[in-house]
């Protein structure tokens, strides 16, 4: 029977649950997919940077996968003024003083490397002072670093993974990468020359990235900086290195811990500035050595520690925490290595509890330093530093 005012039936809202619910999810999926490079699988990820550094350099556990020996140095950064127009940071004020929890080390991913193999030296530096100012730096010998991007240094560490056949990077494939880069020819010309490490007291570290500093005027520059070595009675070069009593593995690190046992090893903290034709954001380019500097003032290292207990052992040593007045430039490697460095930072500190107790901190008196006193971690494959040539 019908009715006039039998309504028509009512369409069913059973497709808009099906199609409705799921979208949030699948979005999220969506998320998840392009932050894990789904979409552009060559997209240099933390993941593939650091799963490779592991191929080349072996899983070390709980050890830094990149810069992997080193041993703490402790001191103190006094400002001298001079540069306390360039960003607005007490940090750089007139005898204004910071903490310093530093890390020396030699790159690659070995913490067992002689440091005899070690093709250039690093250190990295945390700053604080009382009014809760911090900067990190992570700083190489180098002059230039040698490649530009992200991608390219990906490239690089592919290039430079062990043969299964030999244990050894391949020399054709090294060959074929540094062919296909031409910006690498400074740093090769640089490392064609470059004597051996001697000593981490006689050595300078350079940023080589650049940074943005404004000050309280609100004017900016760019600049990169150095940690110049001073020659004051422990740095200097005439001492007779530690070669002869003490060659061996750790020589450079016995070499510090010597010349710290006799008294303070200090460097100067130089600021370039960057004229508006340098190009500031590729660090395989010097900038002309004309350039105006600034002398910030002076690192003063009092003692250092094996790492295995030492104060820097869980610092990352992130290129972008930095002070008042301090930004990152657009320089595509810093936003990368803050990435990867917390990537790693996290791998090793989940690693930590598996990590061999230290039969003790070592002081640098000690003529015998080693910089990693423990053995007992696991390999499984070991390269050289990863800046090959
Ligand atoms: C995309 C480029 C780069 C990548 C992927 C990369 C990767 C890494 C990684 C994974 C670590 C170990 C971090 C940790 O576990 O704590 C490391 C450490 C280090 N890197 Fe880089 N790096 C890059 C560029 C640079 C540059 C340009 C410099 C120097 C100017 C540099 C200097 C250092 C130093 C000195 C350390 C040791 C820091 C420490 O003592 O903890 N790196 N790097």
């Amino acid at each position: 029977m019908s009715s006039d005012n039998a309504q028509p039936p009512k369409p069913s809202r059973s497709w808009l649950f099906f199609v409705c619910v799921p979208l949030p999810a699948l979005g999220l999926l969506a998320i998840f997919a392009l932050i894990g490079g789904a979409f552009t699988p060559d997209r240099p990820t933390p993941q593939k940077f650091v799963n490779q550094l592991e191929t080349n350099g072996g899983v070390h556990t709980g050890y830094r996968r990149n810069h992997a020996k080193g041993a703490c140095v402790m001191g103190y950064f006094e400002g001298s003024g001079e540069a306390a127009f360039l960003a607005a940071t007490p940090l750089l004020e007139h005898q204004h003083f910071s903490q310093v929890i530093g890390r020396v080390s030699l790159p690659g991913g070995n913490p067992h490397l002689a440091d005899d193999k070690a093709p250039l030296l690093s250190m990295a530096l945390q700053l604080r002072d009382e009014e809760g100012e911090e900067w990190r730096t992570a700083m190489l010998s180098a002059p230039v670093f040698p490649v530009a991007t992200p991608a390219a240094f990906l490239a690089q560490l592919q290039a430079a993974a062990p043969d299964p056949a030999t244990g050894k990077p391949d020399p054709q494939k090294l060959q074929a990468f540094f062919a296909a880069h031409p910006e690498t020819k400074n740093f090769l010309t640089w490392k064609a020359q470059a004597p051996k490490p001697e000593s981490f007291a006689l050595t300078r570290f350079n940023s080589l990235n650049s940074f943005n500093l404004s000050n309280r005027q609100g004017e900016i520059k760019t600049v990169r900086w150095s940690f110049i070595h001073r020659a004051n009675r422990a740095n200097t070069a005439e001492r007779e290195p530690q070669k002869a009593s003490l060659e061996g593995e750790n020589h450079l690190y016995q070499d510090l811990a010597s010349r710290l046992a006799e008294g303070n090893v200090q460097w100067n903290l130089q600021f370039q500035i960057a004229a508006p034709e340098d190009p500031v954001n590729d660090a395989t380019q010097p900038w002309p050595p004309e350039r105006k500097t600034v002398n910030a003032g002076q690192l003063v290292i009092t003692s250092m520690q094996a790492e295995d207990e030492g104060a820097c052992r869980d610092i990352n040593y992130d290129p972008t925490v930095l002070p008042t007045g301090f930004a990152p430039s657009a320089d595509p490697l810093l936003s990368a290595r803050s990435a990867v460095y917390a990537n790693a930072s996290r791998r090793r500190w989940q690693e930590q509890s598996h990590r061999p107790q230290a039969a003790g901190t070592i002081e640098n008196h000690s003529s015998a330093f080693s910089p990693n006193q423990n053995s007992g971690v696991t390999v499984t494959a070991i390269s050289e530093g990863s800046y090959h040539e």
